[in-house]
């Protein structure tokens, strides 16, 4: 039986993406495409088992308050969760009227990136200095990337759980924020670029020797699998699933 899969913000960059991925992989089935000024609902849904939200930061908590509603599941890759708008669709999949119903969210469906984010929370406890510098297309509405600060708050909890303090930083004047933003204590430096898609850099400095880890997204082709995967499994994960490490072997 082929699972059911609506689009929310299926004229997007992203979201036309997944529409073909969803069309070109097997056992899958498209059946709605919803754009802005459509209203979720069972009836726009068309029988979907599974919604995919791609839409933008303003939108997307209440998107998915709405898909769970109409009951369905849903995979999320729109950025701008916070701690407080998790706890809340936490607190709505507690309800009884959304029993079964499962949400996945995740900042970065890219294989590179979600290894990067691993590997950088790996790495941190062994460095003095880390900081995390993403580069993207100038399209993008939001800085820091979600995957920049899912990045630096992995890096922050394993330099904490490994008792280091804070990152060596003698700046005593920074008026124009060069900087950058600091998340977790953790610093995050947003480019924004003609020709690029969505790449970051992780910079972790100790005397004498440096790390990097890089992720390069080049096409938006990169995030397909990581989506389609998420949309076979969200089915069978009641709750909330924040990031795709946890439907990895990581
Ligand atoms: N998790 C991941 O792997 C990835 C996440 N992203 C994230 O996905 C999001 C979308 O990115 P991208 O596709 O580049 O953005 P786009 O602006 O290209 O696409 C968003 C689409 O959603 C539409 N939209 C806006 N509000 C609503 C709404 N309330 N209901 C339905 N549709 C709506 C937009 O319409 P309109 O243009 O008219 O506003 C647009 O068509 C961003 O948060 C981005 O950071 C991006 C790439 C990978
Ligand atoms: O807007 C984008 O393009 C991307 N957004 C996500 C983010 O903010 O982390 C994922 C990826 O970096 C592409």
């Amino acid at each position: 039986m082929s699972i059911a899969v609506a689009v929310v913000g299926a004229a997007g960059r992203m979201g036309s993406t997944v529409c073909q991925a969803v069309q070109d992989a097997d056992g899958l089935e498209l059946v709605a495409r919803l754009d802005i000024g459509d209203t979720v609902s069972a009836d726009t849904l068309n029988g979907a088992d599974v919604a995919v939200d791609f839409t933008h930061p303003s939108t997307t908590e209440d998107n998915v308050h709405a898909l769970i509603d109409a009951g369905v599941d849903v995979v999320v890759g729109t950025t701008g969760w916070t701690d407080e708008s998790y706890e809340r669709v936490r607190e709505h999949l507690a309800r009884p009227e959304a029993a079964g119903r499962s949400v996945i969210i995740a900042p970065n469906f890219a294989l590179s990136a979600v290894l990067t984010m691993s590997f950088a929370a790996k790495a941190a406890r062994y460095f003095e200095s880390a900081e995390v510098i993403e580069l993207h297309h100038p399209n993008k509405v939001d800085a820091p990337s979600g995957t920049a600060i899912a990045t630096a708050r992995g890096i922050a909890a394993a330099r904490a759980e490994a008792g280091l303090g804070p990152v060596p930083d003698a700046t005593e004047t920074d008026p124009d924020g060069a900087r950058g933003a600091v998340v977790d204590g953790v610093h995050v430096h947003a480019v924004r670029l003609r020709g690029l898609t969505a790449h970051e850099e992780v910079v972790l400095g100790n005397p004498g020797e440096q790390l990097t880890i890089r992720t390069d997204s080049f096409d938006r082709a990169s995030f397909m699998p990581g989506v389609v995967l998420a949309v076979r499994e969200v089915g069978g994960r009641e709750g909330l699933t924040i990031g795709l490490d946890r439907l990895l072997d990581l």
